[in-house]
């Protein structure tokens, strides 16, 4: 049975009507071709990079599994549509924990039509992604209150963010204490997640060595997206040994992606390195948390907790 995935975190969504990704339980993510050719370049994009000599195998496996197209009944009930059959990359994890980052400075590809280019300019602008060359699109966090009971940002929330939040919310997503604004993230599960041999960072190192060098496309528009299971975390974060916290990270979206035309894709490259940078920090220094730490040292100091309006 087809049904809209339960953890989606940004994108369209198979909503009230409208047109949106299904999942059928047994491993498939199926992603509607979308309209405006964006559909048909996508599945072009995911044809090539599987099938290209150039690409070496490993980068593959930092993008879902690719089986084709498949024409299914289209979640707004327009009728029959094609889809992209991908891995669905929550599947078998009961309460994931995810963040989807859209990295780039500018999310428009090159000869755009004016009105999607004015339309993304002002997103990049307003979000972090011109200051930051990321932005977050959407975040999900298992509360510790229960397995079933999720902190989820809304989607007005996630468009406001600034530089802080970013930082704040990368913090939050590897603590195991629940995200709350008066509360510091612990970070106690950022060494599980973000470090060791399988961990974010050292994905993220192979995947920008990569970057460094190939000139076969370039990702407008593409986010890394996060999962993991508090679950695993803290068993991982609780072992001596460096047990796998089991994080998956992959690329998804590729509606816009375009040629590199022998050039290496800066805009993407820039945004790798800036979330690389962000997420050293909160590994590196896992007590600091922004303004939240600042206010509750400031507290301890004078005691005047209501002065500063914790
Ligand atoms: O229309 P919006 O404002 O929801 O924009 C969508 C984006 O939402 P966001 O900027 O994150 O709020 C949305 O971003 P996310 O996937 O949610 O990160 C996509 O960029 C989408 O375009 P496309 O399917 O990649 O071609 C965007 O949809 P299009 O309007 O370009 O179809
Ligand atoms: N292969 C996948 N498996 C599971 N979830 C996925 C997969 N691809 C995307 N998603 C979910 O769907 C969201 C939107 O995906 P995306 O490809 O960006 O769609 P859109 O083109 O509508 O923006 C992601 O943030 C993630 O939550």
């Amino acid at each position: 049975m087809l049904k809209s995935p339960e953890h989606q975190v940004a994108g369209h969504r198979a909503q009230d009507g409208q047109l949106g990704p299904l999942v059928d339980g047994c491993g498939i993510f199926y992603k509607p071709l979308q309209g405006d050719g964006r559909g048909d370049a996508e599945v072009a994009f995911y044809t090539s990079l599987f099938s290209h000599p150039a690409v070496p195998p490993h980068i593959l496996s930092f993008f879902p599994g690719f089986h084709g197209t498949l024409v299914l009944p289209a979640s707004d009930a327009s009728g029959p549509r094609p889809h992209l059959a991908l891995d669905d990359l929550l599947a078998g994890l009961r309460s994931p924990s995810l963040i989807d980052l859209k990295i780039g400075g500018r999310t428009w590809p090159p000869d755009c039509p004016e009105d999607y280019f004015q339309k993304c300019i002002v997103k990049d602008r307003e979000s972090t992604s011109v200051a930051l060359g990321f932005r977050v699109s959407g975040v999900q966090i298992q509360d510790p209150a229960g397995a079933d009971a999720f902190w989820r940002p809304s989607r007005a929330a996630v468009r406001r963010y600034m530089v802080e939040d970013v930082r704040r919310v990368l913090r939050q997503f590897v603590s195991a204490n629940p995200p709350s604004p008066d509360q510091k993230p612990d970070c106690a599960l950022a060494s599980a997640v973000y470090g060791g041999p399988d961990g974010v960072l050292a994905q993220l190192m192979e995947l920008k060595a990569w970057f460094e060098e190939q000139t076969l496309f370039h990702f407008y528009s593409a986010s890394v997206l996060l999962v993991y299971e508090k679950d695993a975390a803290v068993a991982a974060a609780g072992q001596q040994a460096g047990k796998s916290s089991g994080v998956r990270m992959k690329l998804v979206d590729f509606a816009h992606v375009m040629e590199g035309q022998g050039v290496i894709d800066h805009n993407f490259l820039g945004g790798l390195c800036s979330l690389i940078k962000f997420m050293s920090d909160v590994l590196n220094d896992p007590e600091a948390g922004g303004r939240e730490s600042i206010k509750v040292q400031l507290s301890c100091e004078d005691g005047s907790l209501e002065n500063l309006g914790i």
